[in-house]
């Protein structure tokens, strides 16, 4: 039997912005639904803090304690995704993730090449405390690793919470707002208090990327493909209002990825040099693949400045590579992929 994927909706937001107050909310809601749901919390210290606040729900709670999932202990949320998998077999997995977490590294840790056919993102939730939006993001007060962070917090949201508007005045209230269309004009923006909006609406969480994916894949069909987890630009909202097709994913403004599975070995030594030349908008590629005249399966990790390549003695996961970057000319790097055969 095919596994059905489950869908991952994840929490982020900095810290004390509102996120474990939002996830109670969900799951009381989430009670009342059909629907095998499991959450994952993040905290970075070793004591289980939020985790307390949502026990009493019934739902099965997986903690990852003691560091960030978006980087010190990326490979715990990979092995804790596989439990929740093959433990629950969830329609629904919840995230929340640490204040400090970047999701586009959270979602580089669901694009593991032993997840990615497992599991649907249907959305980043960021959840932004207004009365501290302006001051966080102000560089005179805030560590650039720090302003970036919340920055990408809100820039690759699919839906934003305005919280805690009981603690500005309007006119405060409008700059956030008008900061926050400025970093991302694609995510609606609902202005709460203690995190309280429509629960039905959040989890009917549109990813407007989604829908074009869908429709490549359909003009594609029998090539690999292509998930993105960022937004559709403007221009490509025009063009599809006016039945044009959106056209490549060079044309997003948003962090992409695909996924390529090998028919067979390739040359290890044009391998390694197809992950070196990768173009720079590749942010990131990683997987399995075999090599001709050897036996062992082989994992690869490719950064920007860095490629890795090990044998991985688990024979279970796939040869599949995945492609994370922006603006990724797909037919390119198959094609140079290809040549490696
Ligand atoms: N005044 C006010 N307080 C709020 C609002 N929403 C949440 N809070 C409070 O803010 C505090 C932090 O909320 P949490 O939901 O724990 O925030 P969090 O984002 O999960 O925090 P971390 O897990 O530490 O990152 C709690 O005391 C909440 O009750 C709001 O809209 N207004």
């Amino acid at each position: 039997m095919v596994a059905l994927s489950a869908g991952v909706y994840m929490l982020t937001g900095y810290l004390g912005s509102g996120k474990t107050t939002l996830l109670q909310k969900l799951l009381a809601y989430l009670q009342s639904q059909d629907g095998r749901v499991v959450v994952l919390m993040n905290e970075m210290g070793d004591e289980d803090i939020d985790g307390e606040q949502i026990q009493g729900f019934g739902f099965p709670v997986k903690k990852l304690l003691d560091g960030c999932i978006c980087c010190s202990i990326r490979g715990e949320l990979t092995e804790g995704l596989k439990d929740i998998l093959a433990s629950f077999e969830p329609d629904h997995i919840l995230i929340e993730t640490t204040g400090v977490a970047d999701p586009v590294d959270v979602v580089d840790a669901l694009t593991h090449p032993e997840l990615y056919d497992r599991l649907e993102l249907k959305g980043i939730i960021s959840v932004v405390d207004a009365s501290r939006f302006r001051s966080l993001i102000s560089r005179f007060q805030s560590s650039s690793t720090l302003v970036k962070t919340i920055r990408n917090q809100v820039k690759y949201a699919d839906l934003l919470l305005l919280n805690k508007i009981d603690l500005v005045t309007p006119d405060v209230l409008e700059k956030v707002k008008a900061k926050l269309l400025e970093l991302n004009p694609h995510a609606p923006i609902h202005q709460t208090i203690q995190s309280d909006m429509d629960l039905r609406e959040l989890l009917n969480i549109k990813r407007a990327a989604e829908r074009s994916a869908a429709i490549q894949a359909r003009d594609k069909a029998g090539t690999p493909v292509q998930k993105s987890i960022g937004r559709m630009s403007t221009l490509d909202k025009v063009k599809r209002s006016l039945g044009f097709s959106a056209g490549q994913p060079s044309l997003y403004n948003s962090i992409e990825t695909f996924s390529y599975h090998f028919t067979g070995p390739v040359d290890a030594d044009k391998f390694e040099d197809f992950l070196w030349d990768l173009p720079k908008n590749v942010y990131r590629a990683k997987g399995y693949v075999l090599f001709k005249g050897r036996e062992e399966l082989i994992s690869f990790q490719h950064t920007e400045n860095q490629v890795h390549l090990f044998p991985f003695e688990n024979f279970g996961p796939k040869m599949v590579a995945v492609f994370i970057g922006e603006g990724l000319d797909r037919e390119k790097i198959i094609a140079d992929l290809e040549a490696c055969y």
